[in-house]
């Protein structure tokens, strides 16, 4: 768990210290009987509570960087660094919440939350009550013996996220969690994991397509490129905190977006070119 817990002191009083690193980077896939180079020297971090937004066109990486910092992919080249420590390779050290809510269809809601303090050895009675108590707070009372099904796309993310929350890991990936969500769902689901993540202030790596989401959520963003991939730009995000939706509606807010929307088109359209 975060050192840092407690809602009253959202902003902090200095740079925390780095918690995750991405240093270097270079991966390479072998693609259609060849050698592509999908990561191109990627440096990046997050600080401890921090909440950084990756957002990139499709295919340039995204996933992979989750699957190296999961230790399922090693990195040709460059390391990655929890704590100051090189962890590549190495599993089990961080939470991921994928697209989809990926939860055993015949477990009930409180089964699947408790799965990851069970994997930590955790007694299941303990375990189950842990869960539930995470469930309430996070609004999901009265579905705890449901099943996955008979829960709504969105409700189904938060279990997930809860899920992930429980896994007490201090880093927390989460891969476009809310991609499969309509439109309105989505930005439900936006303010909510706001919420929540105020209440926990656990390090957040996040990927998205949506600048918009990117903007909202973070409080610094990486923009890559196309593959080969690098990182185009890092971006503080101004934006004090706690935010609502009305921040949506903000002229310095539409502003950023403009900007980075400028930045990701013209991404787009040297990838295009190189492949005229
Ligand atoms: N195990 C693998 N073997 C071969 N190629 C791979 C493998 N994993 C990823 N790739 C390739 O690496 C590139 C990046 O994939 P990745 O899924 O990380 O991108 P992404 O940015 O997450 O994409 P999207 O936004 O569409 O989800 C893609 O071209 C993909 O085909």
């Amino acid at each position: 768990m975060s050192a840092r817990t407690g809602h009253q002191n959202l902003e902090p009083a200095g740079p925390a210290a780095v918690k995750v690193q991405f240093e270097g980077i270079v991966k390479t896939f072998q693609e259609g009987g060849r050698q592509t180079r999908v990561l191109d020297g990627i440096d990046l971090h997050a600080r401890e509570g921090e909440f950084v937004s990756i957002l990139g066109p499709s295919g340039s990486g995204k996933s992979t960087l989750f699957l190296l910092l999961g230790g399922l992919y090693r990195p040709d080249q460059g390391r990655i660094v929890l704590d100051g420590r090189d962890i590549s390779g190495e599993r089990g050290l961080v939470s991921y919440m994928p697209q989809d809510s990926a939860m055993f269809p015949w477990r009930t809601v409180e089964q699947n939350a408790a799965l990851p303090l069970q994997l930590d050895g955790v007694p299941a009675r303990k375990a189950l009550a842990t869960a539930r108590d995470a469930l309430q707070k996070a609004g999901l009372n009265g579905y705890e013996k449901a099943l996955p099904h008979q829960l709504s796309g969105g409700m189904q993310q938060r279990v997930a996220f809860v899920r992930a929350l429980l896994g007490a890991r201090d880093v927390m990936c989460l891969d476009e969690p809310f991609a499969a969500l309509d439109a309105l769902t989505r930005q439900e689901m936006q303010h909510w994991l706001l919420r929540q993540w105020e209440q926990e202030r656990r390090t957040v790596l996040f990927v998205t397509h949506s600048i918009e989401e990117a903007l909202y959520l973070s409080d610094r963003l990486y923009v890559l490129s196309a593959k080969p991939t690098r990182v185009l730009q890092e971006i503080e995000v101004p934006f004090p905190r706690p935010r609502d939706q009305r921040l949506l509606l903000d002229p310095a807010f539409a502003a950023l977006r403009g900007e980075l929307y400028e930045l990701l088109l013209s991404a787009k359209e040297q990838e295009e070119s190189r492949h005229d």
